[in-house]
């Protein structure tokens, strides 16, 4: 899609003054509680109207207060879907699914109800009550319904804050079958990097009403790694692996890893930087399951930490060890090590 997007709005003491434009089929916004990333969805999808600007999708004027055009919601064409999903109550799950589908004309409808509905595995829920539905299915319904409309864009106002983890990462895989399967583009909300990372292709950075940033999902973790007490998490998405003895095995590059974590397959892991052990020589009878001999490619400080870029066989993965070890290890760009991960170290996602 092309998205070009110049918008101001004054509301109390809040301004709110961005400008951007993308070519990504997944864009995020990402930014802190109050930035101005609802009432972005909101002027998008002509909910609340702009004091000045314009907005552009594919070519087609949306908005434009130069022009005086401000396209009725329903001609724009864009879907929302908020935290908590706005079912219709007294219909059940397949007429809430089918309600926009219906209401489409049909030359324009690009999604099939069947091929959705299996893709959300909604087909055991069709004849449920929305009240008999958990906060995660819901969600589901609720993303199924906007599609239906075949939206030319569909916008996901922090689809997921409402949900707990669990079931965060259970609609996760399905947003991203959705988005492969139908190619509706997306523009994703939130607040959470681990949802930017694993949503979008392009974030777009809002701080108090002003773009501050446009970065891949990965630049923004690497700038953000010094901020949290986390640190830099490497997000590791591999093949389904097979059983060596009894752990997994996956392969990463040239290397493999082993896990005991993906009993479920999962596929998508992360491996926070901090559980990633770097020794200078070949380390002697070891218990961690994972030696992998990597270059380090770059070391960056971080406070009384530095972050040291390695590649392993082709892959990247970043460890965090604290400076003065660095030092005394004498690494820098080119230096051959062995990073040692215990098995336990990866969280499956999903
Ligand atoms: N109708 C209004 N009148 C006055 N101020 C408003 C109004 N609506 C929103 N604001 C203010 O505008 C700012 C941006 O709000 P917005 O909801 O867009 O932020 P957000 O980034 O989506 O936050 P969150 O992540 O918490 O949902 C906030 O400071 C909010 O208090």
């Amino acid at each position: 899609m092309r998205l070009d997007i110049s918008l101001r709005k004054k509301l109390g003491d809040f301004t709110f003054d961005a400008a951007f434009a993308t070519e990504t089929d997944r864009v995020g916004i990402f930014g802190r509680s109050g930035s101005g990333k609802s009432t972005l969805a909101h002027m998008i999808a002509g909910l609340i109207p702009p004091d000045g600007g314009h907005i552009e999708l594919d070519g087609e004027v949306l908005y434009s207060s130069e022009r005086r055009i401000s396209l009725l919601p329903e001609r724009r064409r864009i879907a929302v879907v908020f935290q908590n999903a706005h079912l219709f109550p007294h219909m059940d799950v397949e007429r809430n699914l089918l309600y926009g589908y219906r209401r489409t004309p049909p030359a324009l409808r690009k999604v099939d109800p069947a091929a959705l509905i299996a893709v959300l595995d909604l087909g055991a829920l069709l004849g449920r009550r929305i009240q008999a539905l958990s906060g995660g299915e819901r969600q589901r319904v609720a993303l199924g319904r906007a599609l239906l409309a075949s939206p030319r864009l569909l916008v996901m106002d922090e689809p997921l804050s409402a949900l707990d983890e669990a079931l965060k990462y259970q609609i996760i895989p399905y947003l991203t079958a959705i988005s492969e399967e139908f190619r509706v583009p997306s523009l994703l909300i939130s607040h959470s990097l681990n949802e930017m990372r694993l949503m979008s292709e392009e974030v777009v950075v809002l701080h108090r009403g002003e773009v501050t940033g446009q970065m891949t999902p990965e630049e923004l973790a690497r700038q953000r790694m010094g901020w949290t007490r986390a640190g830099y998490i490497n997000l590791l998405r591999l093949s389904p692996p097979q059983a060596v003895d009894d752990l997994y095995g996956y392969a990463f590059g040239d290397c493999r890893l082993l896990m005991w974590a993906g009993r479920r397959g999962e596929t998508t892991f992360e491996l926070s930087s901090k559980d990633i052990m770097l020794f200078k020589g070949h380390p002697e009878a070891i218990s961690a399951r994972n030696l992998l001999h990597c270059t380090v490619v770059s070391v960056s400080a971080m406070e009384n930490r530095v972050a040291v870029e390695l590649d392993c066989g082709g892959q990247t993965l970043i460890a965090t060890v604290v400076a003065r070890a660095a030092e005394e290890m004498g690494i820098g760009p080119g230096t051959k090590i062995y990073a040692v991960i215990k098995a336990s170290a990866f969280r499956p996602l999903f």
